[in-house]
């Protein structure tokens, strides 16, 4: 079954429920600061698991301390959808395990 589009209203509403992320050119962003390299990669590790089980996947970006990703629905043209936010979700809180702020 196709994902549908959020409107938004509704994009407005979950952005509230996930403070440090954002909109920007159209996708689902966040950027992270991590205590060190090994933890940024560690988090990077995590966060491809969590999207192998989900089966969607974010451009990630691995810096020495830094990790960005940034998200939307190729399925659904580009828009962003439930899935998108489900991802942030986990990914929040596997970041909050790994010391990210
Ligand atoms: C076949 C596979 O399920 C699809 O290509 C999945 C994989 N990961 C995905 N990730 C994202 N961000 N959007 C998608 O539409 C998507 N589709």
């Amino acid at each position: 079954m196709p994902v549908q589009p959020l409107s938004q209203k509704e994009i407005e509403d979950r952005l509230r429920e996930l403070p440090g992320w954002s909109v920007e050119n159209a996708r689902l962003t966040r950027s992270y600061r991590l205590p060190d390299h090994f933890a940024a990669t560690a988090l990077v590790v995590h966060v491809a698991q969590i999207q192998q089980e989900l089966d969607h996947h974010s451009d990630l970006t691995l810096g020495y301390d830094t990790v960005a990703l940034s998200v939307h629905t190729h399925s659904a043209g580009g828009a962003l959808t439930e899935k998108d936010f489900a991802l942030a979700e986990r990914v929040e809180a596997a970041a909050t395990a790994h010391g990210a702020r």
